[in-house]
């Protein structure tokens, strides 16, 4: 089966930090780049995130733009992607922004070791997808995404969630606005978490542009899944 075309968006500091020790959330991007991400979310077909961002920042994940919304609706969509989010013990607060702010569907994917009862309560909020013991199964779920449909998929992050996704062959491309500014910290989120790749699992990218953005730059990368 076809899996979607799947692509993260993040933005880093100069030294690589997504945000800060206390993994709080930090405004890395000017207009411009906010403005790219927003058109980014505007045309997937879902965007997907981990638990530990939507516990951070209390992400919406919706589409900022009145103007893209419009003709998202126009085109018969919802004016918002699908939200997913990665929640193996399903943790995702019931009270979250991803479920108050704008319409469209939500997905929480869970594992079998979420508690019965905290799915049963999320199931009034969202579709609900179990997959894996303990945690996601990101193989089965992507297959499963595939089957309803889902063709472009927006990854927005967290530093675990993204090397979850890239450890798994399952990223094509990677979208990075390098920002002017340095955070600092061992402890502090890079782009890629995770236990990271010994040497000969080494993951290659393929440089597709670069741009100068507002006060950083903007790279994309296309991940070099079949070495
Ligand atoms: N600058 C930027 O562009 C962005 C920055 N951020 C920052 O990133 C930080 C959050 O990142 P992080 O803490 O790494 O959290 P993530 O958002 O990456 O979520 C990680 C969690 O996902 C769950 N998960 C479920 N299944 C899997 C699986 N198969 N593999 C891996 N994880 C799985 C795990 O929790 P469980 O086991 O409970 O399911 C895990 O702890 C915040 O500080 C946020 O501000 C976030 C997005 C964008
Ligand atoms: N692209 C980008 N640039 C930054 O400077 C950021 N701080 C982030 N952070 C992520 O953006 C998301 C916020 O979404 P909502 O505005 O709540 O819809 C969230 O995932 C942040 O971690 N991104």
């Amino acid at each position: 089966m076809d899996m979607p075309f799947t692509f993260i968006n993040s933005a880093m500091s100069a030294d690589g930090k997504i945000s800060t020790k206390e993994r709080k959330q930090v405004r890395i991007s000017g207009d411009v780049d906010f403005d790219r991400m927003d058109d980014l979310r505007a045309t997937s077909d879902a965007v997907m995130v981990g638990i530990g961002t939507i516990l951070a920042d209390d992400s919406s994940l919706t589409v900022k733009s009145e103007a893209r919304r419009s003709s998202r609706k126009s085109k018969g969509y919802d004016e918002n992607p699908i939200r997913i989010v990665i929640d193996s013990k399903a943790r995702t607060p019931l009270d979250a922004d991803i479920f108050i702010k704008g319409e469209g569907k939500r997905i929480i994917a869970v594992s079998g070791s979420a508690p019965a009862d905290k799915v049963e309560m999320l199931q009034q909020k969202a579709l609900v997808i179990k997959t894996g013991y303990e945690q996601v199964d990101l193989c089965a779920l992507m297959k499963e995404l595939s089957s309803m449909g889902i063709r472009r998929l927006m990854v927005e992050g967290g530093a675990t969630l993204n090397w979850a996704m890239l450890s798994s062959g399952l990223v094509d491309e990677v979208y990075s606005f390098v920002g002017n500014l340095l955070i600092g910290g061992t402890s502090a989120p890079t782009l890629v978490g995770g236990v990271g790749f010994v040497e000969n699992d080494i993951l290659p990218l393929k440089l597709m542009s670069l741009e100068k953005m507002d006060e950083g730059v903007l790279l994309k990368w296309a991940v070099i899944n079949d070495v």
